[in-house]
């Protein structure tokens, strides 16, 4: 049988007649890991998990879960994928119980022994059966968050996309749930972990990828990548862990040395290392494991 992941091929994706969101995107989702996608605001990333959930088509390219391409699938893709967006005050239905909001999908896709099921992935997120009749005004933002991952979760999907999970949560809920992404790891559920926070990055992610104005500038192995970043971006991504979210922080961080235009490169204008080629090409290789789009390599 073909090994199930879900696998991105030259994924394009414009906006209006001209704007690139996401260009060429090529990547692999292997099922038991955590793959983060890290880039500053506007860089894409909330496009491309809204490509693998269905929401929005990509311009070109495709997306393929065990071979197969997703918008050609049923429902059962909703059942193999699901996500846990950021703010779980607006995914979560005010005026449900936190047992009809686990219930839902479940009815959607016919499973049986739903009260079982609600209760356990209850559980697995560590909230007891008190809980069940809650609304979610009656839930602190952490346990709100648990809810929404254990709807996530019910149906044991292949997948989760996880959009800046943990940004509505303080420091010590962000490891909480956090940590439910580890579990979930555990179980053999693949992760995509959408986020601007390096330090969630290193604490759960075993793959990484870079995205930078729509294109991937450098992706491999988290821990390779976190010791010796090699693209210019990554080591200033790095250099400026965010303390804050980023509309908080001050623009000056983001200084251009030349002003903006569309070069090959699209960090040419911030880059100290560029070159004269690099407005025109951009090469792609792989050094020591690891992808990498800079023409220093
Ligand atoms: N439906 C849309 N129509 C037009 N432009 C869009 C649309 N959705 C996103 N964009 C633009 O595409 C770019 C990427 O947006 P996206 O939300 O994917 O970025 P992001 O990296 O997730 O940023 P953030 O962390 O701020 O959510 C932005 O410039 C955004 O304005």
């Amino acid at each position: 049988m073909k090994e199930l992941d879900l696998r991105l091929e030259k994924v394009s994706k414009r906006f209006g007649s001209s704007f690139w969101a996401l260009r060429d995107i090529s990547m692999v989702l292997p099922k038991g890991r955590i793959t983060a996608l890290v880039g500053e605001s506007g860089s894409g990333k909330s496009t491309l998990g809204k490509i693998i959930l269905r929401l929005e088509r990509p311009t070109s390219g495709r997306v393929l879960l065990g071979g197969m391409d997703i918008f050609a699938m049923g429902k059962e893709y909703t059942r193999m994928v699901s996500v846990v967006f950021q703010d779980p005050t607006t995914s979560l239905n005010p005026r449900m119980r936190v047992r009809e909001i686990l219930e839902e999908p479940l009815v959607v896709h016919k499973v049986k022994d739903r009260e079982k099921v609600v209760v356990e992935a209850l559980q697995k997120v560590g909230l007891d059966n008190s809980f069940l009749d809650r609304k979610p005004h009656q839930l602190s933002g952490g346990q709100r968050q648990r809810v929404a991952i254990a709807r996530a979760m019910a149906l044991k999907p292949a997948f989760i996309v996880a959009d800046e999970p943990t940004a509505s949560l303080d420091a010590s809920r962000k490891r909480d749930i956090l940590d439910l992404f580890v579990e979930l790891r555990s179980m053999g559920t693949g992760v995509l972990l959408i986020t601007h926070d390096i330090t969630a990055v290193k604490y759960t992610a075993d793959i990484l990828y870079v995205l930078y104005r729509g294109k991937l500038l450098e992706y491999g192995d988290k821990e390779k990548l976190l010791l010796e970043p090699l693209h210019p971006y990554t080591r200033y991504l790095l250099d400026h862990v965010p303390a804050r979210h980023p509309s908080l922080r001050s623009k000056g961080e983001w200084t251009e040395t030349v002003p903006f235009f569309d070069a090959a490169c699209p960090f040419y204008s911030m880059c100290r290392y560029r070159k004269e080629e690099c407005e025109r090409s951009l090469r792609e290789v792989i050094v020591d494991g690891r992808f990498v789009a800079c023409n220093l390599y």
